[in-house]
């Protein structure tokens, strides 16, 4: 080992435990299996079906999950050494895309503030370049940056002189941070730019005298009377060069450029896997850093060192030299204290990663991800192993990024129909095909022989923002799932094409996202099965006394009791667990089987498939609300409806199933039902707050409690013909 590394791994100390386990709970999977075998050949029934089909997929999503389990590693990076290997001048450029589509759903001031916590990077000014890829093509997002250009001159040299840490100003200021003498000019400063965009976003025009500068008021032509945002020429604005811009120190500021790629409703246009790859091609006609980062607008820098921790892997002289991916974790300011939604997604942000990059690394997860830029344009065979440092680095010679020849090279790449005839999408860049663009890309990256590590500094480096309310959640969630399903029928499955092309426990990693959709089938038999058996006396489990009773608890107990220690070791605590758990089961009656029904409606070409972009628009109400630990459902939605039914048919279900064991006995065969509907009940707590109980704006819809109660009696009044 080197005296003093750049980067050192080592084996999560629980990887044993998790081995032994898996071999017990195993075992007891197949006794399981094996009654309901038994049970299917002596006592055939529809329940006994249901159920079998129930245990299986649940069994089958759980093994996938023990491939996280079977290597987790930790790893550590000490910045601090990497004097001792790489002078700063040979560090490699690194060009970021800040991803953004909609000025109404992503404030353009949101956006500016990521985008100026990455400029502010720890890292040589002249080697950075950002890029705003503003798939919502609006004037509104594109001054925002002009003025976020001016700003940068004074909020840049602030945070390098006094080392702050939170580079992102909205943060800063907004914090109790000590404030050094300039600080109150230039959030003054800060505060004058904020207003004057929110006032453009409201008006939603940018007037011209709001602009001084010739070359940008030139920009805003292109936004002519028929120019839409699914319709318009690519607009491509070099608003900061650092060969010529420098801030009030006289310090070079890193390039700051606007792109906003060619639409026409004739091209399918790929959503952001499309925009990366136009910001792929623009950066590499003007910048072409080696280092290629993506970043979602919401998730600005929190950690300025950021860059130099990724250089610790990209540099380590052991490198791997298919390394093609540092990832960091997506994580979130504005999760209440207790994570109502489990949207902290603890097992997805630590627990996969962690497994998977002691596999063969870890998945893209859309943000936070330093790729190397050759690997987005082909495999390692075709590119042969390289050193970062010896990666070719874009020459403009003397030529400025504003010249108009380079210019006109850039918006050609950045045009809708640049790709025709072309790999893209296909083999080079962000893949096609699938919502999630990211874990596609990434299996298919891995599958090409590329490797990739997960970097989780104790101080989160990126932090973005989660929907508050309810409905943005689930439909997104449904718009993930609805993805995972585009991958496993296609035919990059990640067992039959997996299994050929990388390592299979690491197929089975990527399995298991994509399988998640199918926990619809579990969650929903079981969210209504037993309790409908319930209602009618019917058991359908084992009895207490009953010698198989004991293998039955120790699955339920015993899955409950693991997901609880993993949930711990990642950094959870008992109620946001208690809260995630419950939420995958609401994401069970949903998201997950909505999620199907939107995946055959495509396939038969009866819808399209939409990226809806979830709204980063603070609403003071809801926050406060959602703060307070309140659910909000407000609207009224399908996907409320859903989980209202089975609320409703657990609390009848309970109810009479009591009722029945306090009149006639009987305790012994309906306790395990007793139990399910009891567990049913408890975790739709919030939604019978939120049905009778509630006032706010928050509740449920009154018409969403009337459709749950009427469909709950008519499936009461049916499941009596079942049993
Ligand atoms: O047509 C589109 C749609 C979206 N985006 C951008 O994509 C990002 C993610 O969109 P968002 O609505 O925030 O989706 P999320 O579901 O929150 O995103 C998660 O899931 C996506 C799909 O898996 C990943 O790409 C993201 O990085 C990941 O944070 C945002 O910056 C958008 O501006 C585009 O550029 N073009
Ligand atoms: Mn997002």
């Amino acid at each position: 080992m080197l005296e003093a590394p750049l980067n050192t791994r080592k084996p999560s100390p629980e990887r044993w435990f998790n081995r032994a386990y898996t071999i017990v709970y195993t075992a007891a999977i197949f006794a399981l299996v094996y009654r309901h075998c038994y049970n299917l050949v002596y006592h055939p029934s529809f329940t006994t079906i249901f159920l079998l089909l129930a245990d299986v997929v649940l069994a089958l999503v759980w093994a996938t999950w023990q491939a996280y389990l079977l290597n987790p590693i930790q790893r550590k990076v000490f910045p601090e050494n990497l004097p001792k290997v790489v002078k700063e001048s040979d560090y490699p450029g690194l060009d970021v895309v800040v991803c953004t589509a909609d000025p109404f759903r992503e404030p353009p001031v949101r956006v500016i503030n990521t985008a100026l916590s990455v400029m502010a990077y720890e890292y040589p000014t002249e080697k950075l370049s950002v890029y705003v890829s503003d798939d919502g093509g609006s004037q509104l997002t594109l001054f925002a940056f002009m003025e976020a250009a001016k700003f940068a001159k004074h909020w840049l040299p602030y945070c390098r002189k006094y080392d702050i840490m939170d580079r992102s100003p909205e943060v800063y200021f907004g914090s109790d941070s000590f404030f050094f003498p300039e600080a109150y000019q230039i959030k003054v400063m800060y505060e004058t730019m904020k207003a004057k965009i929110e006032k453009v976003v409201d008006t939603g025009t940018v007037s011209p005298n709001l602009i001084t500068d010739e070359r940008w008021l030139k920009a805003l032509d292109k936004w002519t009377p028929t120019f839409t945002p699914q319709n318009h020429p690519a607009v491509v604005e070099v608003l900061l060069e650092s060969n010529e811009d420098k801030d009030i120190t006289g310090h070079p500021l890193p390039n700051l450029i606007y792109v906003s790629r060619e639409k026409n409703k004739s091209v399918h246009h790929n959503f952001k896997g499309g925009a990366l790859n136009s910001v792929i091609r623009v950066s590499a006609t003007l910048t072409d850093a080696p280092i290629f980062l993506v970043l979602d607008c919401d998730m600005y820098s929190n950690n300025p060192k950021t860059a130099l921790y990724t250089l610790c892997h990209y540099l380590d002289p052991k490198v791997d030299p298919n390394l093609a991916l540092v990832q960091f974790p997506q994580c979130f300011h504005d999760i209440n204290k207790v994570d109502t939604y489990g949207a902290e997604h603890l097992p997805e942000i630590r627990t996969i990663p962690m497994g998977m990059d002691g596999i063969c690394g870890t998945m893209f997860i859309g943000s936070g991800g330093f790729f190397k830029r050759q690997a987005l344009l082909g495999s390692p065979a075709s590119i042969g192993p390289s050193n970062i440092k010896e990666a070719k680095t874009h020459c403009l010679g003397n030529k400025s990024m504003k010249s108009d020849d380079i210019l006109a090279v850039a918006h050609r790449v950045a045009g809708c129909q640049y790709e025709e005839n072309t790999k893209w999408g296909l083999e080079m860049g962000f893949r096609y095909g699938s919502l999630v663009e990211d874990i596609y890309t990434s299996f298919r990256l891995q599958c090409q022989g590329w490797t990739s590590v997960f970097c989780d500094p104790e101080r989160p480096s990126f932090l973005g923002n989660s929907p508050m309310a309810l409905s943005d959640l689930l439909l997104q969630s449904k718009r993930w799932f609805v993805g995972f399903l585009e991958m496993v029928t296609s035919k990059h499955n990640p067992i039959t094409y997996g299994f050929k092309y990388m390592n299979p426990i690491h197929a089975l990693c990527y399995a298991h996202y994509n399988f998640r959709p199918f926990w619809a089938i579990p969650i929903v038999i079981y969210a209504f099965l037993p309790q409908l058996a319930l209602i009618n006396s019917y058991s359908i489990f084992p009895k207490v006394s009953d010698t198989w009773f004991p293998l039955y608890a120790f699955l339920f107990l015993g899955a409950y009791a693991k997901s609880l220690f993993e949930f711990l070791v990642a950094g959870g605590t008992f109620v946001k667990w208690r809260n995630s758990t419950r939420m995958w089961l609401a994401l069970g009656c949903s998201s997950y089987p909505f999620s199907m029904v939107d995946w055959v409606l495509k396939s038969l070409g009866l819808s399209t498939m939409e990226f809806n972009v979830t709204s980063k628009v603070l609403d003071d109400d809801l926050k406060k609300r959602y703060e307070a630990g309140l659910f909000e459902f407000g609207v009224e939605s399908p996907l409320f409806l859903t989980i209202s039914i089975a609320a409703v048919v657990n609390l009848l279900a309970f109810l009479m199933g009591a009722i029945h064991v306090l009149k006639n006995g009987g305790f012994e065969e309906l306790f395990a039902q007793l139990f399910i509907a009891g567990f049913g009940v408890i975790n739709s707590w919030p939604i019978y707050e939120a049905m009778l109980l509630r006032s706010d704006k928050g509740k449920m819809p009154m018409m969403t409690t009337l459709k749950a109660l009427g469909v709950a009696s008519v499936v009461y009044s049916v499941s009596s013909l079942a049993f």
